[in-house]
């Protein structure tokens, strides 16, 4: 993997937050070149010329379908230097806050410390970005030849990222890693020192929108329990400050707190940009604690990220993104039972397999499985979890008739004593050939934390990146950035949010290939193909 650069160990400020020095500004060498009269090298950009490939289809007087090849051209501009970039939590005194935390100190000094089953090192494992590869092509042997995911563009190295963020929980970082009970002692014996400085910011708490049981961690919150533009413009300066104290070119923000009920989405209030605004100094009570946050960071141009299930990006959020050309992306990090099923549904409804019911039941006892033990917010996560097979079924009328669709249930029950270690046990039944069935059950322990934290670096990494892509049909002289509505994070999440009126695509692989080949295509190279017709045609 190419170097990235040094990092000393991290000093902290006074307000707790690491300093991460980054010492190289532009990226660093490439693993590889393109050699192409397509794609242009500069010092501080890469610029191809694409041809975008696709089929359009018409229905001829026939009733047949007439599929023509298309070809688009573009233009795309990377810009190559890495900026010095920070990730602020909302939720950071939380599981997840706290391990993701945890593991880039880890990753970042090299840790290596002592378990049941002998020495264990720090990795990234489980991170798309940090620990996948993409094939690059063939070498002359006709050998395949595979890279790292992080190698393909310019992007930041994880150990890089200053860190920092706000809770409703005064707990700081060290203690608030031993309240989730994710990591080994050995581990946490070696950041808990670094970790003790970190305290998380204020947060805004609007009671109604989280589980009542989580009242008795909100020690850590700014006055107010409705929204107000004073909260906006609260977190729009904590968001300057953060940036100035670290001396920060970019800083992207993800909600990873408690999963809210969602909001109602009323005309006047929260439909429209200016509506919502209206609403926010009007201080509406349907104005949840992640759109203030949302809103915060579209008007302070940071990305925002939503890592939770609720409906955070009300009409009126996207409208105001898409009219600041702020990234905004979510919902709800696919991290375990559901990452496995859009996996294992696609496999199956593509081999012809009539799905036709789905049962996924889990229990877990962290403090999200508390907060989830509330009938509103459950509903949040029930959505996020049982609308992921819809665009499969669909696309698939030889199985589904119209309408048809898999009996599909969703269960979560609160156990406090697996903790974060949470259990999927999953039931797919199917009808197979001639009348006969196949029944998949499967029983997944998935710890979550240690699951979601390599997503929430990714989604960083990701969307830093897309920061510094713009792009331009090839007959325009302007070039500008991807939509608003960060799609190309799908893999990542659960119900991914797309630009409107554009598909949802769930399956994995589908998710995968999308975010591999636009990358592809930053740099000049054609789509991910498997036909392999070197090794077929000769
Ligand atoms: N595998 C996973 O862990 C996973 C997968 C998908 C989605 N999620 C979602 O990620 C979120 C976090 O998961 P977790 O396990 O870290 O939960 P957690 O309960 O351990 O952490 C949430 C944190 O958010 C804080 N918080 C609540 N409201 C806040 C507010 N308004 N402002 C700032 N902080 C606030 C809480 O004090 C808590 O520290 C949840 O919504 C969960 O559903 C988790
Ligand atoms: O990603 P995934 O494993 O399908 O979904 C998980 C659920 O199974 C779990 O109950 C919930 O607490 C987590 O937040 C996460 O959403």
């Amino acid at each position: 993997m190419a170097p990235h650069a040094e990092v000393d160990a991290g000093s902290t400020n006074g307000d707790g937050h690491t300093n991460g020095h980054n010492s190289t500004n532009l990226a660093a060498d490439n693993l590889f070149t393109v050699n192409s009269p397509n794609v242009t090298y500069t010092d501080n950009e890469i610029l191809s010329k694409y041809t975008y490939r696709t089929t359009n289809v018409t229905r001829g007087a026939n009733g047949k379908y007439v599929a023509t090849p298309r070809e688009t051209l573009y233009d795309f501009k990377v810009d190559r230097k890495v900026p010095k970039t920070g990730m602020m939590l909302v939720g950071w005194g939380g599981n997840n806050g706290t391990t993701v935390t945890a593991g880039i100190i880890a990753n970042r000094r090299g840790l290596v410390w002592e378990t049941r089953e002998g020495p264990r090192a720090a990795n990234y494992y489980g991170s798309v970005v940090m620990g996948s590869t993409m094939k690059l092509g063939t070498d002359s042997d006709m050998k395949e030849v595979n890279i790292p995911f992080h190698d393909v563009l310019p992007m930041v190295h994880p150990n890089d990222l200053v860190i920092g963020g706000w809770d409703i929980s005064s707990m700081n970082l060290a203690d608030a890693m031993d309240r989730a009970a994710v990591l080994e002692p050995m581990l946490k014996a070696q950041v808990k020192k670094e970790m003790a400085h970190m305290t998380p910011l204020p947060s805004i708490y609007y009671p109604d929108f989280i589980a009542a049981n989580q009242e008795d961690r909100a020690d850590n919150v700014i006055p107010g329990s409705k929204a107000s533009m004073a909260h906006v413009e609260k977190i729009r300066q904590d968001i300057r400050d953060f940036k100035a104290q670290n001396n920060l070119e970019k800083v992207i923000v993800q909600w990873t707190a408690n999963t809210e009920r969602y909001a109602e989405i009323i005309p006047g209030v929260n439909d429209t940009a200016e509506n919502l605004l209206k609403a926010i100094e009007a201080g509406h009570e349907e104005v949840s604690p992640s759109t203030v946050f949302a809103v915060a960071c579209i008007l302070e141009n940071a990305p925002f990220i939503n890592g939770s299930p609720q409906n955070t990006f009300v009409p009126g959020a996207v409208d105001l993104a898409s009219k600041h050309g702020a990234f905004i992306g979510g919902d709800d990090f696919k991290s375990g039972q559901t990452k496995m099923k859009s996996a294992l549904v696609d496999f199956l409804i593509s081999a012809g397999i009539k799905l036709t019911s789905i049962a996924s039941y889990n229990h877990l006892g962290n403090n999200d499985g508390k907060n989830l033990s509330s009938q509103k917010q459950f509903r949040s996560k029930e959505i996020s979890k049982s609308n992921v097979v819809d665009d499969m079924v669909a696309a698939n009328d030889v199985l589904y008739k119209n309408g048809e669709h898999p009996d599909h249930t969703v269960v979560i029950k609160y156990m406090p004593a697996v903790g974060d270690n949470k259990r999927a046990l999953d039931e797919y039944y199917a009808e197979i050939f001639l009348g006969g069935h196949q029944t998949i059950s499967i029983f997944n322990v998935c710890e979550d934390s240690l699951l979601a934290s390599p997503l929430i670096i990714d989604l960083v990494l990701v969307t830093e990146v897309m920061t510094r892509v713009q792009w331009k049909q090839s007959s325009s002289d302007e070039f500008k950035g991807f939509h608003s509505v960060l799609s190309i994070l799908s893999y990542m999440l659960k119900a991914p949010l797309t630009p409107p009126g554009t598909p949802v695509v769930n399956a994995l692989a589908k998710q995968r290939a999308a975010l591999t080949n636009i990358f592809r295509a930053c740099v000049g190279l054609e789509p991910e193909s498997d036909m392999t017709l070197e090794h077929k045609l000769f």
